[in-house]
């Protein structure tokens, strides 16, 4: 089945005052409604969204967070209470309570809004879990001052009850809002995809026949398993559902965390049974996390080696001097630029497939015949960089001949023929510092480009360095 959402209507705009007002008036009212729905009479609420939800409005969009918005988010909360309740002066400083949830959590979420709102991190969570813990803690305090003179209660277990529920509610709603978005594209609900909505169903019915205190923790592993396969905004609305059907059902005794269960097993069994899906957890997670470092791995290493020839790719060359590797730093090194000559008709004579076994037996040849002594990489093509340590211009020299004898003496089997290649080299020496090997890399490579212009134009199979004279030596090809 697929479910098609038309384009979002971006409803708060910066540019539009008016209508963000109309927007946070509605929106508190609403779930203000929703929160008094669950309330029973004259007391807190079971579920209490509203504190959450705008804080996650306000803390998303960063031009909200004026006084003026706060406060006809307030005075909506008040006229709420006037027409609904008889609260009369309690009124204000209980909805003043809900605002300091809603301020503190916008504020410290719009503090680190890159962390928490454009690239959310593990650490992320447990920062939003700390700012809930915290807001909470404030709330709570105003929210049990007020609601002293409505309930009867005393101060500590009311603190007790507005903390816990800010707190549960907070870190419920908070990921939902703070990641809520439109889908891009189409949502796939195959049976097969929906499998692990389902298991979050039946790991909340199994808390409710089993009931006791472990019940709780069965929809944990059901919900790592919707982690895994679905996105953040999605797992995020799948847990603020599943949090929140808990809560209900504890609060109105469908879930009994008490008392015997439904089936009349011991309260020991659902603790195992709870224990048992908790602790497997974090082994999903583990493993998981093991699971992105593997293929992370895997990434890093394709980016870095060439996959045809195996040597370093560009960004795998550049991987090493970036790091001011030790052995070119501070060192005498030559830079070679080596082009295969008439590549073009190694392809063309013999086909593609000689072409990538040709350039994967140069490349090792090179890698071979050079040793410690450097390093080989492909930038592309049939054209390959070689960087090398060498006493002076002289010795890298010495070395680039010795390199293109080699490949030259070299012959490569290809089916039932024999084939022998020469390459171009340009060559640039120079000394490294210790701080910038890239910047020293570049323009010694611009020289070498230019050098070995400077071999092809003169008939290719050939050296050149601009400051050591190197005369043609034999290549002594054997007759093709
Ligand atoms: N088989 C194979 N061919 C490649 C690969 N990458 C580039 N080529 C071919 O390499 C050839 C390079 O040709 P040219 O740039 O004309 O150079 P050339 O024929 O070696 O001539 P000179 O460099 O002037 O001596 C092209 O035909 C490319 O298609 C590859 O990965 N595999």
């Amino acid at each position: 089945m697929r479910v098609f959402f038309s384009t979002p209507f971006r409803l708060l705009r910066e540019e539009a005052p008016l209508t963000n007002a109309v927007v946070i008036f509605i929106l508190t009212t609403l779930f203000y409604f929703l929160g008094a729905m669950m309330r029973l009479v004259e007391q807190l609420s079971l579920f209490w969204p509203l504190n959450a939800v705008m804080a996650g409005v306000f803390a998303r969009y960063a031009f909200l967070q004026r006084w003026h918005y706060y406060l006809i988010s307030y005075a909506a909360m008040l006229i709420y209470d006037a027409v609904t309740t008889n609260w009369g002066i309690d009124s204000l400083l209980i909805n003043f309570s809900n605002m300091v949830f809603i301020i503190t959590m916008a504020q410290f979420i719009g503090a680190k809004r890159h962390q928490m709102l454009e690239a959310p991190e593990p650490t992320s969570v447990l920062m939003l879990f700390g700012y809930c813990l915290l807001a909470a803690l404030l709330c709570g305090f105003f929210g049990a001052i007020g609601s002293v003179g409505i309930n009867g209660q005393g101060f500590w277990p009311l603190l007790a009850e507005w903390f816990g529920e800010q707190f549960s509610t907070g870190v419920l709603i908070l990921p939902g809002v703070l990641t809520m978005s439109w889908p891009h594209k189409p949502l796939q609900l195959s049976l097969q995809r929906s499998i692990p909505i389902v298991a979050v169903v039946v790991s909340v019915i199994a808390s409710v026949v089993i009931g006791g205190a472990g019940s709780l923790a069965f929809p944990l592993p059901t919900l790592i398993w919707c982690a895994v396969r679905y996105s953040l905004p999605f797992t995020s609305l799948i847990t603020l559902l599943t949090g929140a059907a808990e809560i209900i059902l504890v609060s109105s005794r469908v879930i009994d965390i008490s008392i015997a269960s439904p089936m009349g097993m011991s309260h020991m069994f659902s603790a195992r049974l709870g224990i048992a899906t908790m602790a497997i957890c974090p082994v999903i997670v583990s493993v998981s996390v093991e699971t992105v470092n593997s293929l992370m791995r895997q990434v890093s290493l394709r980016a870095n080696f060439d996959f045809l020839t195996g040597v370093y790719s560009r960004s795998g060359l550049y991987e090493v001097l970036n790091q001011n590797d030790k052995r070119f730093a501070d060192k005498h090194v030559s830079v070679m630029l080596l082009d295969i000559d008439y590549f073009k008709s190694v392809n063309d004579s013999y086909g593609h497939e000689c072409g990538d076994q040709v350039l994967a037996s140069f490349a090792r040849q090179i890698q071979m015949v050079l040793g410690e002594r450097g390093v080989v990489a492909r930038m592309g093509g049939e054209e390959f960089v070689v960087m090398a340590t060498t006493l002076d211009s002289l010795e890298g020299v010495q070395l680039a001949e010795t390199l293109r004898l080699s490949v030259a003496n070299h012959p490569f089997q290809w089916r039932q023929q024999t084939l022998y290649l020469t390459f171009s080299i340009g060559i640039s020496s120079g000394k490294t510092n210790t701080w910038n090997l890239t910047e020293r890399f570049n323009a010694l490579l611009e020289t070498a480009d230019e050098n070995l212009y400077r071999s092809k134009k003169q008939g290719r199979n050939r050296t050149t360095h601009s400051e050591v004279a190197v005369k043609p030596s034999a290549t002594s090809l054997p007759d093709n």
